[in-house]
């Protein structure tokens, strides 16, 4: 297992780029600890794939170099680099068995036959595919042969990392949880560095410790599940994670003091003299109904089944609040409570510090 530095990395597709909007990766500076369980998150398009496959060398990167403990592999081909790799669609032999397709990659490495028996049983227990190990691929429904492509994946126990690129889109909503706790288990077992690929945050909040969350070519934050629900770094993670994400309105910011549309809304915290645009950000969870605060409309109320969600406006724009169980939801003109304490301020789409914790914190 290794830790996997990416260093002032970037990557266009075009042979001459002529500025930064022709790079599907800006430059980045990132580093995946060894024994690490990552989710890449991100919009479509946004270079998660981009940045896997330069990882696993199907992809040379057009800046920068990627270092396996120390080592530069930049150029060196994904057969050199000693990982796994898992795909959105299944890649398994039509006529081997189930069997022979997850010791496939065992036996290429000439392991003993005893090791080979026991741990394609301890796989095909964790795919739930037992009793199906000596039938062949072939004639397996799609569903089937991605857990075998999982499985095979992670069969091995010497590699340096397991990447997965949507590993379980064409698996069924009900297997898809259960897999997802399995390649937990698996990791907290063996330790290896896995670097998950996915649009979907429940699947990215589930599976990593650690979720990187990128947006148009750049890593925007790298954090645990906690750290990105209250303090996104930027307005991107705000809005992408959280059902409904983040509110945020343009406001001025003084002191301790948000002024929105001419309504001071008080800060848990002083900022420094803010330039560019300056906008303050809350999610819907500290948001409640209110005798004073910023004036709305509401516009409508959605059961959600765990809860309901109170959607109005507010000088134009949307904003969302969770509304605690048995509370009446307001109808018509109301007034909201920020919890001052819970609102983030940002400027230029990045978060800022609040006074006292500019610097180390
Ligand atoms: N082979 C390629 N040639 C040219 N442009 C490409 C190529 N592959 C990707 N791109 C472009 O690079 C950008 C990043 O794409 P990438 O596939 O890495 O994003 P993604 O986050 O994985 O998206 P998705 O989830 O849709 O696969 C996109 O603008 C895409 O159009």
């Amino acid at each position: 297992m290794a830790e996997i530095t990416l260093s002032k990395l970037a990557h266009s597709y075009f042979a001459k780029p002529r500025g930064e909007a022709d790079f599907a990766l800006k430059e980045m500076d990132h580093v995946w600890q060894d024994g690490g369980a990552y989710a890449l998150l991100g919009a479509s398009g946004c270079g998660k794939t981009t940045l896997l496959n330069i990882i696993s060398g199907l992809v040379t990167p057009s800046q920068g170099r990627v270092l396996f403990g120390g080592r530069d592999v930049t150029r060196a081909p994904t057969a050199e680099r000693n990982i796994a790799q898992v795909f959105q669609f299944p890649v398994v032999y039509d006529t081997m068995t189930v069997r022979e397709n997850l010791a496939f990659p065992l036996k290429n490495r000439g392991r003993d036959a005893a090791y080979v028996a026991r741990r394609v049983d301890q796989i095909a227990k964790m795919i739930g595919m037992e009793s199906a190990l000596d039938r062949r691929a072939q004639g397996l429904t799609a569903d089937a042969k991605q857990k075998i492509s999982l499985g095979r994946g992670m069969v091995r126990e010497d590699v340096n990392a397991i990447l997965f690129d949507e590993p379980l889109t064409v698996i069924d909503p009900h297997m898809k949880w259960e897999l997802r706790t399995q390649l937990k288990q698996l990791h907290r077992e063996f330790g290896h560095t896995m670097i998950y690929v996915t649009h979907d945050q429940t699947e990215a909040l589930t599976f990593a410790d650690k979720v990187v969350v990128m947006h148009e070519g750049r890593v925007v934050q790298t954090g645990t599940p906690e750290e990105l629900f209250e303090t996104p770094e930027h307005t991107f993670v705000g809005y992408f994670i959280g059902s409904p994400g983040m509110n945020l309105f343009d406001a001025e910011v003084q002191g301790e003091t948000a002024r929105v549309n001419g309504i001071d809304v008080p800060l848990g915290a002083a900022y420094p003299a803010l330039r560019g645009r300056v906008q303050i950000g809350i999610r819907p969870e500290f948001v409640s109904l209110a005798a004073e605060g910023l004036p709305v409309t509401v516009t409508r109320v959605e059961d959600v089944g765990r809860h309901r969600i109170l959607r109005a406006e507010a000088f134009g724009r949307p904003v969302n609040l969770l509304l605690p169980e048995g509370e009446a939801a307001a109808t018509g003109q109301t007034r909201l409570r920020l919890a001052p304490e819970k609102i983030n301020v940002y400027a230029d789409d990045w978060r800022v510090k609040p006074l006292g914790q500019q610097r180390g914190a």
